[in-house]
């Protein structure tokens, strides 16, 4: 995607890199969406123009997902030193560090099964595995956007404490009660390098905005597609300039 050509991003104020602090989304904030969780694509020139901010922010950058750990280290190696995964479920705090899982609940095997059964019989419906839950992804066949609904609602009616449903883009998402990616800000806000600046949350989803809530609480500000910026494609041109113009 490009950049619209009227928009300009004279609204986005940031603190100066050396006292801020980056938490990012992933899909739909530094990757276009894709037609499944796999075909994403990171765009020539990301990688660089991240290893460049993590530098000019003192290694103060964390990637801020719904997807596992792993799954950042696969499309992004090496690139964030933080990573809060499973929507903030798991929390890396360094590059070397262990994932750090809390006490979650497991998601009941019955569930999964189901799932995956409903899957196969239904093409196009993918279930994407996670540590404590799992994705009913229905991109391919919305139509069938309601009976996973009604599945996923079932399952979750199960166990109201200890799992939630979350609506995704063109996905249904089943995961523990009470985690969410604000919670992964105020936690790795706590710790160097991220302690002592002004956090900078850049989001495309619902689930972002507890992290944005989180990063304006503490100070610092949050931006979300498409309020703020029109798409993914001008979040990753806004990223270049800003570590462009730092370098000058
Ligand atoms: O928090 P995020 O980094 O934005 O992750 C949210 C979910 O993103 C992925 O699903 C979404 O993106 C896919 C690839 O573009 C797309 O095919 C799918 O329809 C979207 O729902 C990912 O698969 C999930 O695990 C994340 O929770």
């Amino acid at each position: 995607m490009t950049m619209k050509s009227d928009y300009t991003w004279n609204q986005i104020n940031i603190p100066l890199l050396g006292e801020a602090a980056f938490f990012l989304d992933f899909d739909g904030t530094l990757v276009d969406i894709a037609p499944t969780p796999d075909s994403v694509k990171v765009e020539r020139g990301l990688t660089e123009t991240l290893q460049i901010l993590r530098r000019l922010l003192g290694n103060a950058l964390a990637v801020v997902t719904g997807r596992p750990i792993g799954q950042i280290d696969h499309f992004l190696p090496h690139i964030p030193y933080a990573v809060a995964g499973e929507h903030g479920g798991a929390l890396r705090f360094s590059p070397e560090g262990p994932i750090q899982n809390g006490s979650l609940p497991s998601i009941p095997q019955r569930w999964l099964e189901e799932a995956e059964n409903f899957a196969q019989h239904h093409e196009g419906v993918i279930v994407e595995k996670k540590n404590n839950g799992f994705v009913l992804h229905f991109r391919k066949v919305p139509e069938l956007e309601n009976r996973l609904h009604k599945m996923a609602e079932e399952w979750v009616g199960h166990q109201p404490d200890s799992f939630e449903l979350q609506s995704a883009k063109m996905a249904w998402e089943i995961r523990p009660k009470g985690v969410d990616k604000g919670q992964a800000v105020y936690t790795l806000m706590e710790q160097p390098p991220f302690r002592g600046r002004k956090p900078v949350f850049i989001g495309d989803d619902i689930t972002d905005e507890d992290g944005i809530k989180a990063a304006q609480a503490l100070g610092g500000v949050g931006y979300r597609i498409p309020h703020d910026f029109p798409d993914s494609g001008t979040v990753r041109v806004w990223l270049k300039s800003l570590v462009e113009g730092a370098e000058k």
